[in-house]
């Protein structure tokens, strides 16, 4: 059975990476606005309420407009944009971050893609949270680089204007939008301190947590943490989990390739009580259209990593 597809936002640069992966798939049809009519209120309308999954690839405003406009109940949506991850209603669409959750999203009608940086800090953080090995109550702080094309067509068209520019750091007033996500889905008692910055990159991202786990009187050591993540991401073929130890160095490239794999890196002191958790991701694969994708496939009955890029 082949499943109609709109994905509204769908020449922007996630939208067009999702069409990317779905264009050789016999399972969807994409269905398509011409250029006059791609942000025509009654003709996205139309396409939403004709489609068995709609993608939604715009900014948070548009998407609740997006939202607003359902009138069939089989209508099935994917948010990539932040306006719904921490709605109650929604499904938190990463399949790998909790036990249960890939069911949840199987099922769902409503699922929101997590943000790019949140999936490396909850891939992280989230599992050792709920395993009980980092506490709940902790200030975490999580330091990230990442690639313009996470800033979508604005930021790509200012990284090409103002040639001069090599790395930005911003969210200066500590209120940066990943940070209810991130607290509410690591089930944490204090929101993350978040210092993000991007690069002169296309893609990637380095999303990185510093733990001091002898000053937090956390027990654990980080063979303990390490353990913990091999064996809660044992199954996965997207996410990987690496000993840092003999690694010197993780490098992004100006144009690495996609990718929609999640890397887990855990570095650690010789003691073993200070470590790094660092994340390695593409804030346009994981960090959003391969996750999009992967969210599709199980929605649709599908294998989670078909038309991925691994
Ligand atoms: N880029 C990334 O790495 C990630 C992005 N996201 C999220 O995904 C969403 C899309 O981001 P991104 O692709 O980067 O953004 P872009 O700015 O590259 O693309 C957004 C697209 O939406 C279109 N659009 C805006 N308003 C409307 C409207 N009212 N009706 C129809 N189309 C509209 C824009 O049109 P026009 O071309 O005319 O401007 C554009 O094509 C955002 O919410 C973003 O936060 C999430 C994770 C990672
Ligand atoms: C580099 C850059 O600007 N990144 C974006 C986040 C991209 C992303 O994850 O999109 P969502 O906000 O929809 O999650 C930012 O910090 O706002």
């Amino acid at each position: 059975m082949t499943s109609n597809v709109f994905i509204d936002g769908g020449v922007g640069t996630t939208g067009l990476e999702i069409r990317d992966r779905l264009n050789d798939r016999a399972e969807f049809a994409l269905v398509s606005l011409e250029e006059d009519k791609r942000k025509v209120l009654a003709a996205r309308s139309e396409a939403i309420n004709s489609a068995d999954f709609v993608i939604l690839c715009l900014p948070d405003e548009a998407a609740k407009e997006a939202v607003s406009l359902i009138e069939n109940p089989a209508t099935r949506v994917i948010d990539a944009s932040s306006a719904h991850r921490t709605a109650p209603d929604w499904v938190f669409g990463f399949a790998e971050f909790r036990k249960g959750q890939r069911e949840k999203i199987t099922e769902a009608r409503f699922v929101s893609n997590p943000g790019c940086y949140p999936t490396g800090f909850l891939g992280l953080v989230a599992p050792l949270v709920a395993s009980g090995l980092l506490p709940v109550d902790w200030p975490y702080s999580v330091n990230a680089v990442s690639g313009y094309s996470g800033g979508g067509k604005d930021l790509i068209a200012r990284f090409a204007d103002e040639s001069n520019i090599g790395a930005r750091s911003y969210g200066l007033n500590l209120q940066h939008k990943h940070m209810p996500e991130m607290k509410r889905h690591a089930g944490l008692a204090h929101d993350v301190v978040f210092a993000p910055m991007v690069v002169r990159a296309y893609r990637g991202m380095l999303v990185e947590v510093p733990l001091n786990l002898a000053a937090m009187g956390v027990g654990a050591g980080a063979g303990d943490l390490i353990a913990a993540l091999e064996g809660h991401y044992r199954d996965s073929k997207i996410v990987s989990v690496t000993d840092g130890d003999g690694i010197n160095e993780l490098l992004l490239s100006e144009n690495d390739p996609p990718t929609d794999r999640l890397e887990l890196f855990v570095f650690a002191n010789d003691q073993g009580d200070q470590v790094r958790l660092v994340a390695r991701l593409d804030n346009l694969g994981k960090g959003a259209a391969g996750n999009a994708v992967q969210c599709l496939n199980l929605m649709a009955g599908l294998d989670e990593t078909a038309g991925l890029r691994l």
